[in-house]
Order: C-alpha cells, then structure tokens, then sequence
C-alpha cells in the first residue's frame, strides 16, 4: 500500500484563566473535507519533519511556530493508502493564525477535545494529547 508521510502541529498556548489550549482546524475539501485535525501536511523530498511543518504552517495559517517535542507517530490504514504522521507540541511565535484553507478552527482545552469530530488517524492521538495537556498545565 502506498504509505503518505505526514506532519502535524498541536499548537498549545494558554486561556485567560492559564489553562492550556489546543488549536484544531477542521478540512475544507478533498475525501475527508468536514473532518477535524492537526494543521500539517505532506513531508517534501529533502525535508526534515520540523523543516515541513513550519512550512506547511506557514502556508496554511501564514503563522510562523516553534517546533518542540514528539508526542507521537501514528500509523493508521486508510482505505487508499497508509498514513505515517509526526505530530509535534508546537508553538506560535509570530502570526495570526489566518485560515487560509480550512473551513473552520478552535481552540479547545482538555475538557473540549471529545466536541468535535475528529479524524480517524487522530483518535488515538488526541488520548494522548490529553494526558499531557494535565501534565503541562
Ligand atoms: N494535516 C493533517 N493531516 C491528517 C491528520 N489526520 C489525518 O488522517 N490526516 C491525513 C489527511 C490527508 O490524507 C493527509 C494530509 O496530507 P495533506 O494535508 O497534504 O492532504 P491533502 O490530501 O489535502 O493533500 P494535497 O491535496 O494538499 O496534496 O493526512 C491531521 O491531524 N493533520
């Protein structure tokens, strides 16, 4: 099966009330369009992961990020093909967060994460997201 090689960002930062957020955008075209997740995309030749996602962050939300630390690599079979996908905590360092391709975004603290409509590929990540948002905060 084809394998696409995918990176992704949580963008975390902190409400009013010093409780910590994550940013999810929801897709606004293509098989899975109406889907929630991570904004990323498709590692390119001759790139490392961080090099693609603040690329590809850039281009999507025309906001420049720090890339930390791995949360994980999912694996996951679509029916098309096999997506591999670094997710990174990341956070904003200059920008807006403009939504230049995706339909609609959040901010959502631990609480919120079960409100939308997640992706496949990002279930079992979004658990693991969660325990660490309590053990950040
Ligand atoms: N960015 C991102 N992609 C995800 C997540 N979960 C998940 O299954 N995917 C899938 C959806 C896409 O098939 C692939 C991401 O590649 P992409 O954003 O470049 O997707 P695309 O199909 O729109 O590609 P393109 O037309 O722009 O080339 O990974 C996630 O949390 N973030």
């Amino acid at each position: 099966m084809k394998v696409i090689r995918v990176v992704a960002a949580v963008i975390k930062a902190a409400n009013e009330q010093g409780e910590p957020m994550i940013f999810a955008t929801q897709r606004g075209y293509g098989d899975l369009k109406g889907g929630w997740e991570f904004p990323g995309g498709k590692i390119e030749e001759g790139e490392t992961p961080k090099e693609a996602l603040k690329r590809e962050i850039m281009e999507e939300l025309d906001t420049e990020i720090k890339v930390g630390k791995l949360i994980d690599t999912i694996e996951y079979d679509y029916p098309a093909f096999h997506l591999s996908m670094d997710c990174f905590w990341c956070e904003i360092v200059k920008g807006e967060l403009v939504l230049k391709e995706h339909e609609a975004a959040r901010w959502l603290t631990r609480e919120q994460l079960g409100e939308v409509e997640w992706l496949p590929a990002d279930v079992t990540l979004i658990e693991k997201v969660g325990d660490e948002m309590i053990q950040h905060s």
